[in-house]
């Protein structure tokens, strides 16, 4: 039966693209719906769950989250909720399920290095099935990154490339990864558009297009959206019904393993570590940060910095090499004041990451 079954968005896309910008902006604009979320990280600290539940306590909306007995936020433990769907996801959907009364709407977030395609074909369980279903997956790609060819070059680039030489061709499972978060889109949002020019902004809409069918739509979004609740609104109410296609969609993964070939998750290539220090000098850790995310293969970093003399604690986010700053809460007395980073690349040396940001602890304890 169709009937009120509860919707689920399902929000992917590449480390660092702007999914958890985008549910803290629906938790702060959609009011009068209580969203359940469920957020999934690479890496073993949970930074985005800490970001949108003070998100959540700012709206002053406490009914606006369901509650649950581990609180609003439900957290999949670390790695990839592609790989664990029957041991973690299932059984929170089955909570969820059994508080369905009390919830309208459920946001999941997948890590950022995660296939939503099994994810989404958990929904096709009978448990689940009959209660819930999956309004829409919507892709978020990161248009900056997108258009300087991170992931991958525009399609005759390519071809011009691998005439002149195969090895210029991007790392193909970042390439692929984005092909198969892509391939299950039910709506691509290109993010961070207040950073491109128009050219640029032409080039990641061909290189969508050319990844999508022509029903998917594509919308390029920026700060703006955060105010924007009657767009917030509209993402929420798709109507997709994923599940019912998912198995149709054929994806780079599917493939190999059809093939036979040992071929391993995206994630299986990135490694991630956890810095803690006490508190820190802000511009020594950022200076010393910049230089790391342009000399180690460093894809994201983020987490908390506690500033000596601030009463607020310091977000810190960096993308590439692009690196952000900013106070979001007031430390709570029962927190201990320190720092913790999380950061997720390829072969990272962890001392040398861990040695060059105490240099900031060690400023202050100077
Ligand atoms: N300039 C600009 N920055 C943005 C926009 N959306 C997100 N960001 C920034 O991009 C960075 C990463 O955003 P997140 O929302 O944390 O990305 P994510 O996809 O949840 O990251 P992971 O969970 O680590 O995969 C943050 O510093 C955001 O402030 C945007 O529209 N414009």
């Amino acid at each position: 039966m169709q009937l009120n079954k509860i919707p689920a968005t399902v929000v992917t896309g590449f480390l660092g693209s702007g999914k958890t910008t985008l549910l803290a902006n629906i938790l702060r604009q959609i009011t009068g719906k209580r969203i359940a979320v469920i957020v999934n990280e690479f890496g073993e600290q949970d930074i985005d769950s800490s970001l949108l539940r003070s998100c959540a306590l700012d709206c002053e909306e406490g009914e606006q989250v369901a509650s649950g007995e581990d609180g609003s936020i439900y957290e999949l433990a670390n790695g990839c909720i592609c790989c664990t769907v029957e041991e973690e996801f299932l059984p929170v959907m089955k909570k969820l399920v059994e508080r369905r009364d009390d919830i309208d709407h459920i946001l999941i977030e997948t890590s950022g290095l995660a296939l939503p395609k099994p994810l989404v074909q958990a929904f096709n369980w009978p448990e689940v099935r009959q209660h819930c279903t999956v309004d829409a997956i919507i892709t978020v790609i990161d248009g900056p990154a997108v258009a300087a060819g991170r992931f991958a070059n525009d399609e005759e680039k390519v071809a011009a490339q691998r005439l002149a030489d195969d090895s210029l061709d991007h790392d193909p499972s970042l390439r692929e990864l984005l092909d198969d978060q892509l391939s299950a889109a039910d709506l691509v949002l290109v993010s961070k558009t207040d950073l491109l020019n128009a050219d640029e902004k032409a080039r990641v809409e061909a290189l969508v297009q050319a990844r999508v069918p022509a029903s998917v739509k594509t919308l390029f979004i920026d700060q703006t959206l955060a105010t924007d609740t009657a767009q917030l609104e509209a993402l929420m109410g798709i109507g997709a019904a994923s599940e019912e296609h998912i198995d149709k969609i054929t994806n780079h993964h599917d493939k190999h393993h059809a093939e036979g070939a040992h071929h391993d998750h995206a994630h299986d290539n990135f490694d991630s570590c956890v810095i803690t220090l006490g508190e820190v000098d802000g511009d020594e850790l950022a200076a010393k940060l910049q230089h790391l995310l342009k000399t180690q293969e460093i894809y994201r970093a983020k987490g908390f910095a506690a500033i000596p003399g601030k009463p607020m604690r310091r977000v810190i986010q960096a993308v590439g090499e692009r690196l952000d700053g900013y106070f979001d809460r007031l430390w709570r007395q029962d927190e201990l004041r320190q720092t913790q980073l999380v950061i997720i690349g390829k072969t990272l040396d962890r001392d040398e990451i861990h040695a060059a940001l105490a240099s900031a602890e060690r400023l202050v304890n100077a």
